[in-house]
C-alpha cells in the first residue's frame, strides 16, 4: 500500500498506547504462510489502545511478511520503496465483539500495527525469536514460548500512518485500522536469512523455501492516508 505521497496530517489522531503483558505469550508456530506468535488473548492484558482507534484492541497473534531478497518483501511501501521485511501485530475489538472470528468480519473489528524491518545492525529482542525457528521449519510445527514481549519490535518514534483497509490474506475482509509505524527497525542479514529458511511445506514433503510471502500492493483507490506527524 503506497505510504506517504497521498497522507493527510490528521492533528486530531492521539498517541497510540501499547501496554503488553509478556507472560501472555503463548507459542510460535508455522502456519504455512509464515510464522506467528500467538498469545492468550481470553482477557484484556496485551493491549492496545489510542491512536485512531475508538476502543482498546487485544493482541491475538504477531507474524512477518517477507522476501527472497532483501529488494523487497514488505506490503506497504513508503516513497515508492519496499522494504525487505513486515512485521504485523495483530488486535481485534473485544469491547464490541465477543470473538476474534466475528471481530474478523466487522469494519472496526480489527487493528494491526505495521512495522517495517530495514538491513542494518544486529536486533537482541528479534533474536530470540529466531533462535526458535529452526524448531518450526515445516508447516504445522508449533512450539511453547513462554515470555515474550513485542513491544521490543516495535519503534520508540511515535509517529505512524493510518487508513481503513483489509487482511493481506483470505479471506480478505475489510476490518482492519492499519497502523503503520514511520521508522523502521533494523536487522541483520543473518536474521533475515533465518525467515528464509523456514519452508511451506510439511516434512516429508518436497521442500518449498518460505519466501515472498507478501500480497503485492494494491490501488489507493480514493482512500486516504492519515498521519500522526507533519
Ligand atoms: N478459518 C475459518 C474461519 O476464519 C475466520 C477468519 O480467520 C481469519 C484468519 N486470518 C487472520 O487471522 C489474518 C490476520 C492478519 C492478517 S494481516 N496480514 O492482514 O495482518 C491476515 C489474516
Ligand atoms: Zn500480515
Amino acid at each position: 500500500h503506497p505510504l506517504w505521497q497521498n497522507s493527510v496530517y490528521d492533528p486530531v489522531l492521539k498517541p497510540l498506547k501499547i501496554s503488553y503483558d509478556p507472560t501472555t505469550c503463548l507459542h510460535i508456530w508455522n502456519n504455512g504462510y509464515s510464522f506467528l506468535v500467538e498469545f492468550d488473548d481470553s482477557a484484556d492484558r496485551s493491549i492496545i489502545v489510542g491512536g485512531p482507534l475508538e476502543n482498546q484492541y487485544r493482541l491475538k497473534q504477531f507474524h512477518f511478511h517477507w522476501g527472497a531478497i532483501n529488494e523487497w518483501g514488505s506490503e506497504h511501501t513508503v516513497d515508492c520503496k519496499f522494504y525487505p521485511a513486515e512485521l504485523h501485530l495483530v488486535h481485534w475489538n473485544a469491547v464490541a465483539y465477543p470473538t476474534f472470528e466475528e471481530a474478523v468480519m466487522e469494519g472496526d473489528g480489527l487493528a494491526v500495527i505495521g512495522v517495517f524491518l530495514k538491513l542494518g545492525a544486529h536486533h537482541e529482542g528479534l533474536q530470540t525469536l529466531v533462535d526458535a525457528l529452526p524448531a518450526i521449519k515445516h508447516k504445522d510445527t508449533v512450539i511453547e514460548f513462554d515470555v515474550f514481549d513485542p513491544s521490543c519490535l516495535i519503534p520508540q518514534c511515535p509517529d505512524y500512518w493510518t487508513y481503513a483497509g483489509s487482511l493481506t490474506t483470505p479471506p480478505l475482509t475489510e476490518s482492519v485500522t492499519w497502523i503503520i509505524k514511520k521508522q523502521p527497525i533494523e536487522v541483520d542479514e543473518n536474521q533475515l536469512e533465518a525467515f528464509r529458511m523456514l519452508l511451506f511445506t510439511s516434512d516429508g514433503e518436497e521442500e518449498k523455501r518460505m519466501v515472498d510471502n507478501f500480497r503485492p500492493l494494491q490501488p489507493l483507490m480514493n482512500r486516504t492516508v492519515r498521519s500522526s506527524f507533519q
